[in-house]
């Protein structure tokens, strides 16, 4: 069996681990740690998983699993490179960090996949997109892909495409959320009770969601859908026009890209961070 170590089960890490398991992936398999001993013990306990320190839980693994925070790389790669077998693959989750830097930093010829994830991996719905390193096989991609297609889709990509896809996919759920949580708001300035503010909105968010999916519409011709001559949707869209919510969109999504880039740039290839 592959064993597969999570370095940073964290937030993004913990809705792997526990998309893995929910989707008949055996626990003695996989290995979590975290910065905290008694944090990753937690965790382990929780999911009936292994807990180790980094440098032991990816010296055990076929497979690890990069999911600590960009501005932690550096400590973690210093543990790392004395103990990882160059055909252990390296699946890195952090959002800018290219593969060139792992390639760098670990042993000669050790083969990185770089993703980028969401959260909707806990409930078996997240995009991952996927990219090799110069050292990735065909058979790394496809273990990469399998384990990331049992908790929802995957899409390989050019790895100049990375910093974009962190921007749309990596921290498109927040946006959602971020909708979302102002409509609710919208309805309380109405005078609805939260909790039936918050039934319409989700209910109307998952509904608008499963129409993109299943009917292929484009999301324009299923907005005019909505959209009655003289009537109440239009009403709204003026609104969110005058008050530029398109051009918000497109600002907020280039500044996310450039913030992916600029936390890989700060690494240097050949040494520890400049600061
Ligand atoms: N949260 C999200 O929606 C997404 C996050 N990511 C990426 O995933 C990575 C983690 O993000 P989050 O889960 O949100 O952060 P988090 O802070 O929840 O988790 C990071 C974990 O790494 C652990 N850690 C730090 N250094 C360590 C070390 N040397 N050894 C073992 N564990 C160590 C920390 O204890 C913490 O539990 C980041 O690189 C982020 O860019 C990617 C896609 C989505
Ligand atoms: O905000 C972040 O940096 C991470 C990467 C994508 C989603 N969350």
């Amino acid at each position: 069996m592959t064993t597969i170590a999570i370095l940073g089960a964290g937030k993004i890490g913990e809705a792997l681990l526990s998309g893995l398991i929910s989707a008949g992936r055996d626990p003695a398999d996989l290995i979590v740690s975290r910065r905290s001993p008694e944090r990753a013990q937690e965790l382990a306990q929780r999911h009936g998983v292994r807990a180790l320190d980094a440098a032991a839980a990816a010296a055990a693994a076929d497979v690890v699993v990069v999911a600590v925070k960009p501005q932690d790389i550096e400590p973690l790669l210093d543990s790392l490179a004395p103990v990882l077998a160059p055909s252990t693959l390296v699946v890195s989750l952090a959002a800018g960090l290219p593969t060139a830097l792992y390639e760098a930093r670990l042993p000669a010829g050790v083969p990185v996949v770089r993703v980028m994830p969401n959260t909707p991996m806990v409930v078996g719905e997240a995009m991952s997109v996927v990219s090799g390193g110069s050292h990735a096989q065909p058979e790394h991609l496809e273990l990469t892909e399998e384990l990331l297609r049992s908790v929802g889709r995957v899409l390989r990509v050019p790895e100049g495409q990375q910093d974009a896809a962190t921007a749309l996919s990596g921290s498109g759920p927040a946006y959602f959320f971020f909708l979302v949580e102002a409509m609710i708001d919208a309805g309380i300035l109405l005078g609805l009770p939260r909790g039936v503010s918050t039934e319409l909105i989700i209910q109307s968010a998952v509904g608008a969601a499963a129409m993109l999916r299943e009917t292929g519409d484009h999301p324009v011709a299923l907005r005019e859908a909505v959209t009655s001559p003289g009537g109440t949707t239009i009403a709204a869209i003026r609104e969110l026009e005058n008050h530029r919510v398109r051009a918000a969109l497109l600002t907020a999504i280039e500044a996310a890209a450039l913030r992916s880039r600029d936390l890989g740039r700060a690494h240097r290839i050949d040494g520890p961070t400049a600061g």
